[in-house]
């Protein structure tokens, strides 16, 4: 199912928390909507769900309105960051739940449940009782009672944020290939942007009510539309300079004549950053004050006069207090106007 929203917009009170949101999922893609705490994610996703409606604006499922529609009525599943499970009730109870409600004949149920437990692969424990679950194994039920009335829609609202960070990756493999096998069109919220960019077709990111993009992950990452997407993306975060900075070399980084006008800021990933040892190509000189080490990577940051950068391209050994030189490749410089508009990135990216 297709889910399109058209000029929505959403009050709490007196003060509007979406603003004017237009966007288009399409049916059978996992999409993600990434933002900080407070942007509207999770009133994104109750406005999909019917569990409250916006103060302006349309909401389409395929062709058909359903602004207005009750939750009931939408054939959306939902799943929670804390599994919501019945603990009275068995593995196997709690996924054919939404399945009696629905008045589904016993025999019925019961083989629909089995199937699911088999698809979140679950079927070994279907006679426990939620506690007697771990969290990812909870969340496998969560998952299959959500789908047990085959949802138009999936909705997913931090579904792994209470798992630990191995099983968080583990889970999020799952949920993809749950998704593909079912091709339920899934809308997952997350504030974790690696998650976002693991799993989903598109990801939406949302900043204080806003759209900032919507794309495949890749791009996102490579070819942020402004700044605030550059900079909520990446870890260790995007390097951003003023080009009036006079700590930078800026004749190093040769800026398109067509932009020279419009740029103000250069943003460049740390793992775009290497050093060299020829002047002219350098954009900047620093002093270590920090080498990282985390298995393989190592992460290096420096400072000029309280210009801070840092870079994780780097072999060799690097101490603090050593002097480097700089230097980037012009094809992966991105560049911003005033305002922290992305700046002409199609003609930039080739
Ligand atoms: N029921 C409510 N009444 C009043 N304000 C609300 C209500 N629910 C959310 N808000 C406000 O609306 C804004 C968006 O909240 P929302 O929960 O959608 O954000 P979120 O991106 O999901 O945040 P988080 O990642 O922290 O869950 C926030 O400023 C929040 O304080």
């Amino acid at each position: 199912m297709q889910v399109h929203f058209e000029d929505i917009a959403m009050d709490y009170g007196d003060k509007e928390v979406l603003h004017d949101l237009n966007f288009v999922i399409p049916e059978h893609s996992l999409v993600s909507i990434l933002g900080p705490s407070g942007c509207g994610k999770s009133t994104t996703l109750m406005l999909i769900s019917g569990l409250t409606f916006p103060t302006k604006g349309k909401i389409f499922f395929n062709d058909k309105e359903v602004t207005k529609q009750d939750a009931v009525k939408r054939k959306v599943g939902m799943v929670f960051q804390n599994y919501a499970l019945y603990p009275h009730l068995s593995v196997l109870e709690n996924i054919m739940f939404p399945l009696k409600m629905a008045k589904m004949p016993k025999k019925k149920r019961k083989e629909r449940a089995l199937e699911l437990a088999k698809l979140v692969q679950i079927e070994d424990h279907i006679h426990k009782k939620p506690k007697q679950l771990s969290g990812g194994q909870q969340q496998r039920v969560a998952i299959a009672r959500a789908l047990a009335k085959e949802p138009d829609i999936l909705l997913m609202d931090e579904p792994l944020s209470n798992l630990d960070a191995r099983l968080r990756i583990e889970m999020r493999e799952e949920i993809r290939r749950i998704q593909q096998e079912t091709n339920v069109t899934t809308i997952f919220v997350t504030h974790d942007q690696e998650e976002a960019l693991s799993i989903s077709d598109h990801v939406m990111v949302l900043n204080e009510g806003h759209i900032q993009q919507i794309s495949e992950p890749q791009k996102l990452y490579e070819h942020p539309s402004n700044l605030f997407v550059a900079e909520f993306l990446g870890n260790p975060a995007i390097n951003t300079f003023d080009v009036e900075d006079s700590r930078i070399n800026v004749s190093a980084w040769n800026i398109p004549e067509t932009l020279q006008q419009q740029v103000k800021k250069i943003g460049i990933r740390p793992e775009n950053i290497e050093q060299t040892l020829d002047p002219a190509k350098a954009f900047y000189t620093g002093e270590i004050t920090h080498v990282e080490r985390i298995g393989k990577d190592t992460s290096i940051k420096l400072n000029q006069d309280g210009l801070v950068v840092v870079t994780n391209n780097i072999a060799g050994e690097f101490h603090t207090g050593e002097t480097l030189q700089l230097t980037v490749d012009a094809k992966d410089i991105l560049y911003f106007d005033g305002v922290g508009q992305a700046l002409l990135m199609e003609e930039v990216a080739q």
